[in-house]
């Protein structure tokens, strides 16, 4: 059945002190807070950060990461249909076959999963390499409430071409969940805004605020509009509840107005492949 297109929608970012190598905290926190904070505020949709049931203590990743997913689905399908939500599920630590992926689940209103999305890009910096395996589907595209979306995962907002090619299937919302350290949150910013004006839509991140292993989390998770303007944004390392509408109309206009989707010349961008 298609869902008929909305105009507005409006948002709770979660942006969560999540507790390192302590999934049962962890999923208890999101718990109490769907349940305390989706009745308060009657959001449509909410967004949790990334890698939120075990935070960034990657070498014990093999005791607190799902098993296929089953431990987060078990809890947000649930929480999805109870409260009438659809739940950005963040990112979380998860055993598949062959390793443990940074997997993304979209579970819409009625507790149905509409969508995984496994991490692509690997952070060198943090040598996720050693105890994660990159996804090898390109970047998340998914629909809410006749909404195109996408939602990318921390790193790979650094990739233009991966947002980029989100944006051309249709994208107007682009979701980026995250643990984005606050040494470089310059660069959490800027890049958010670029992206934004780059693909006229909106960019709405969850950051993580807490710390893992001597890094502090930046928080200052984002709403930008498609014209690179700021809508609101979260606190500096600090947990927090986020609320805000957008308006999808801003997306129509920006794209009617700045045509750049058709003024592209794809022939001449000499890329990899
Ligand atoms: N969790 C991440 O992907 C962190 C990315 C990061 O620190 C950076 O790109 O800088």
């Amino acid at each position: 059945m298609l869902a008929e297109r909305v105009k507005g929608l409006k948002y709770l970012i979660y942006q969560m002190d999540v507790e390192p190598a302590n999934p049962e905290k962890n999923r208890q926190k999101v718990k109490d807070w769907i349940e305390k904070q989706v009745p308060l505020h009657q959001p449509d949709t909410i967004i949790l950060p990334e890698m939120w049931n075990t935070g960034y203590a990657l070498d014990q990743l093999d005791d607190g990461a799902d098993d296929d997913g089953k431990e987060t689905l078990e809890l947000l399908q649930p929480l999805a249909k109870k409260h009438g939500v659809h739940i950005i599920g963040g990112s979380v630590a998860n055993r598949r076959n062959d390793g443990i992926y940074n997997s993304s689940m979209i579970i819409r209103n009625d507790g149905e999963l509409i969508h995984e999305y496994d991490k692509v890009h690997l952070v060198p910096m943090l040598d996720e390499h050693k105890f994660l395996q990159g996804g090898q589907a390109g970047g998340a595209i998914f629909e809410l409430d006749g909404i195109k979306m996408g939602l990318v995962i921390c790193y790979d907002l650094r990739f233009p071409e991966l947002m980029r090619s989100i944006a051309l299937q249709g994208a107007e919302v682009i979701h980026v969940v995250a643990q984005w350290p606050e040494s470089r949150r310059t660069h959490w910013r800027y890049l958010q805004h670029a992206r934004a004006i780059e693909n006229e839509c909106y960019v709405i991140s969850a950051n993580s605020a807490g710390i893992c292993n001597d890094t502090q989390f930046a928080g200052e998770s984002l709403v930008i509009e498609p014209n690179g303007d700021l809508v609101v944004e979260g606190s500096p390392k600090k947990e927090e509840t986020i609320q805000f509408t957008i308006d999808l109309d801003k997306v129509k206009d920006m794209r009617e107005r700045i045509p750049v989707f058709s003024d592209r010349v794809p022939n001449l961008y000499k890329m990899d492949q």
